[in-house]
Formats: structure tokens, sequence, C-alpha cells
């Protein structure tokens, strides 16, 4: 089980003055295998919370558990993908998958083989061999969700993974990964500040306050079963969960940014 859980997690940034603090007091529970998503306006410190449940940075107050384990740095149970794809340039796809594997110790010939089934996954087989440069932006941020998944994590994080795409190209990740998350029952949390992606993916979508972050509210969107994305999206649920994300995301003073 690798349920997450956030204990009065509270994050300031000192050598300022005055003293930041970005994230204060928050407590989540995020069930194992769940698609978690987190959205709250510009500096609510979506992407601080993210740096902690990766590791990369530790709580001022309070802990974060990740299957009963307290969280004290980076660990090969998370996989993370930025909103940037940090793909190394001078690395094909299928090696820059692989980097994650090298990492993991795994064989070289069974990593070459765990790389061609991540990229065929996110529909790349085709591409292994292609350089970053060769790959568009889209097929670059699949190279990196593959390089995340390929290594087997329990829980995949995602800041903003497509918030540098085109509207196209983000609605076929966002089906995409709704694949992903089917098949492979990875735990997810998803970062965004778009209110449609947010109630499109997240079957639990939680609203954070404008700084510092505070747990609003958490929605359940609860749409029956996804038949198309055209159906979806037409659903009076889709609607009303979208009004009520939109409420509490404007009921916080200086929003900024929100979609
Ligand atoms: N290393 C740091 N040092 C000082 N202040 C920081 C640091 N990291 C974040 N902050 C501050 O914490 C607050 C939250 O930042 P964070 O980037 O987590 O917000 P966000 O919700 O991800 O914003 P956005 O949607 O604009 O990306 C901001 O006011 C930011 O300036």
């Amino acid at each position: 089980m690798t349920d997450i859980v956030l204990d009065g997690v509270t994050r300031s940034f000192r050598g300022r003055d005055p003293e930041v603090t970005a994230l204060d007091g928050i407590d989540l529970h995020i069930a194992s295998g769940e698609l978690a998503v987190i959205v709250g306006p510009s500096g609510s410190g979506k992407s601080t919370l993210l740096d902690l449940l990766a590791g990369l940075d530790s709580p001022t107050r309070g802990q974060i558990r990740i299957g009963g384990q307290p969280v004290t740095g980076p660990g090969l149970n998370r996989g993370v993908v930025f909103q940037q794809y940090a793909l190394l340039p001078w690395r094909t796809a299928q090696a820059n998958v692989e980097l994650g594997l090298e990492a993991n110790s795994v064989p070289k010939a069974r990593r070459r083989e765990r790389a061609r089934e991540y990229l065929d996954l996110v529909g790349l087989s085709e591409f292994a061999g292609h350089y970053p440069h060769q790959l568009s932006g889209g097929m670059r941020q699949r190279v990196a969700i593959a390089r995340s998944l390929a290594f087997d994590p329990d829980v995949l994080l995602m800041d903003e993974p497509f918030g540098a795409l085109d509207a196209q190209t983000r609605e076929r990740l966002q089906e995409e990964l709704l694949g992903i998350w089917q098949r492979t029952g990875k735990t997810i949390v998803f970062i965004t500040h778009d209110i449609d992606e947010a109630v499109y993916l997240g079957r639990k979508v939680t609203v954070l306050t404008s700084r510092p972050g505070q747990v609003q509210d958490t929605v359940d969107i609860d749409i029956a079963e996804h038949t198309s994305r055209e159906d979806t999206l037409r659903r009076p649920e889709f609607a009303e969960h979208r009004h009520r994300i939109w409420s509490l995301l404007h009921a916080a003073p200086e929003v900024i940014g929100v979609g």
C-alpha cells in the first residue's frame, strides 16, 4: 500500500524579510492507487508541495509519509515529471528512458527491454532512436513520463506536466495518462492550475488557497464512467464540478492565472 499522508505540513522560506510561508498546515490523505489532483492559484505552494513529496525539500513543520514511511529524501518509490521535459539532449529517447534504470542497477539487456516496453506504453516505439531535438514537445513529455514509469515507482508525481503543450497535444496526453493510470494502478499526484484538466483527470481534486497555501476543500469527482472525452465534457456533473472548483478558487483573494 502506498497511501500518502501529509500531517500538518508547513514550509516557510527564511532568509527573506519577511519570511515567506508557502504552505501552512496541510493535512491530506491520498489513497493508494488514487489519481489525486491539486489545484491552486499561482503562488499557493503547489510546486513546493510536489518538491516535498518528491523529497527534494523538507517541511519546516509536520510530516509526510508514503506507505507508512516518513519521506526524508528522494527515493525510487517515486517518479517525478516536471513541466519541462528535463531530457538529456545527447541521449536518444531509448537512452533517456534507460537512465532511471541505470540508477537502479538494472542489467543492460533488461534495461533495454523495459525502456522499449515503456516507450511502447506511451506510443513512441518508433521513435526510440530519436534525440530530443528530433521530437515534438508532446513526444518529449511522453519520453519523460516513460522514463518516470520505467523504474516502476509506486507513486508518480506530476507538476503541471502538460502546461507547456498546445491544447490538442495536452488533451491527447491527458487521455494517455488516464489509460496508463487504469492499466498500471499507480498512485498519481497531479498538479495543475487548469480547472478543466483537474476535473477531467482527477477522481479527487484538492483546492489550495492563495499564499500561504492551505487546503481549502477536497472535491470528489463522481462522473459516471468516462466513455469519450466529448461525452464527459458534456455531462452536467462535469459542469457542476467545474463550477464548484472555480468558485473555491475565486473565493480566495489574489487569484492570478487561473484558467
Ligand atoms: N526556494 C524558495 N525560496 C524562497 N521562496 C520560495 C522558494 N520556493 C518557493 N518560494 C515562495 O513560495 C511561494 C509558493 O511558491 P510555489 O512555486 O510553490 O507556488 P505555485 O503554486 O507552484 O505557483 P505557480 O502556479 O505560479 O507555479 C511563492 O511565494 C514563492 O515565491
